[in-house]
């Protein structure tokens, strides 16, 4: 059956594999995008719908809102992906860190979850035989449990992001799941030294840059559970057990 899925952040990397998938699976994609970079083209190529949407800027949400309201009678998942990777020596105050951190993780998906909720549950009201709730998924990280010296103010932000899976869970049952996935090195970035790399890969015990379909999997099998909300599930290679 063909969803509509909304996916923040689909140009570049995880977000853009998440949208080409579901795209090659003959699902709707509904993309957002900061920064227009050839994936978008790509992508539009292929049949998403494309916003370009700064989560910093809550009317540009709004807009994106109202769009999909207008043209879009059903949603069936949300997956919160956009994340800026801030650290705290960025230059930037403490409290315009903090602010940023907390508007693209936590204020965004909140505005996002309580506007388009209706829509995921009218989708899950017509699935009732056939695959169930709709599916609301935030990507958090590993550091929302554990901390982070050099990313406090993102860390917290991914640990209420959390939180708020709990109470939309709680809010939206039983027509909507609502999750986190809670990864670790996913992908290394394109700056990263082979220090930094040995590094990171030490931190867990299965020490792999695990890629994209981790997620992607995980993300299926969400969509498809019919008894699994208000959870996170980890995805970072057991670094719990180092
Ligand atoms: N990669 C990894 O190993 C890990 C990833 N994660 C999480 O997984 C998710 C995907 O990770 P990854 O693909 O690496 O993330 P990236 O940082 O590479 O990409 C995130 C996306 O979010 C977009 N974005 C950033 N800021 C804003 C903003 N203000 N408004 C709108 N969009 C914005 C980016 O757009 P732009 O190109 O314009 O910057 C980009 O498309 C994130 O939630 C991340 O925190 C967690 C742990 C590990
Ligand atoms: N939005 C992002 N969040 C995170 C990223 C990233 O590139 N963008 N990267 C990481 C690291 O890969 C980390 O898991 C290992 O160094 C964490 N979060």
């Amino acid at each position: 059956m063909e969803r509509t899925i909304l996916i923040t952040g689909v140009g570049k990397r995880i977000g853009y594999a998440l949208a080409k998938y579901y795209l090659a699976q003959g699902h709707h994609v509904i993309g957002t995008y900061r920064t227009h970079y050839d994936s978008i083209e790509q992508l539009g190529k292929l049949g998403a719908s494309l916003h370009s949407c700064d989560l910093t800027d809550p009317a540009a949400i709004e807009a994106l809102i109202a769009h999909i309201n207008q043209h879009h009678d059903r949603l069936d998942t949300i997956i919160h992906n956009a994340s800026d990777w801030l650290p705290d020596n960025s230059g930037l105050s403490p409290s315009e860190t903090m602010a940023r951190m907390m508007q693209i993780h936590v204020a965004a998906p909140y505005q996002i979850n309580f506007a388009l909720g209706p829509l995921l549950v009218a989708a899950a009201k017509t699935n009732e035989d056939s695959i169930g709730a709709s599916n609301i998924i935030h990507i958090t990280d590993y550091v929302a449990e554990k901390g982070s010296k050099k990313h406090i103010a993102y860390a917290a932000s991914k640990a209420a992001l959390h939180n708020m899976t709990l109470s939309f869970a709680s809010l939206l049952a039983p027509h909507v799941k609502v999750n986190s996935i809670a990864p670790a090195m996913i992908l290394f970035n394109e700056h990263d030294d082979d220090a930094y790399k040995v590094k990171a890969l030490a931190k867990a015990i299965l020490p792999r840059e695990a890629g994209n379909n981790e997620i992607i999997s995980l993300i299926d099998y969400l969509q498809g559970s019919h008894y699994v909300t208000g959870r996170s599930y980890a995805v970072d290679g057991g670094r719990q057990l180092k």
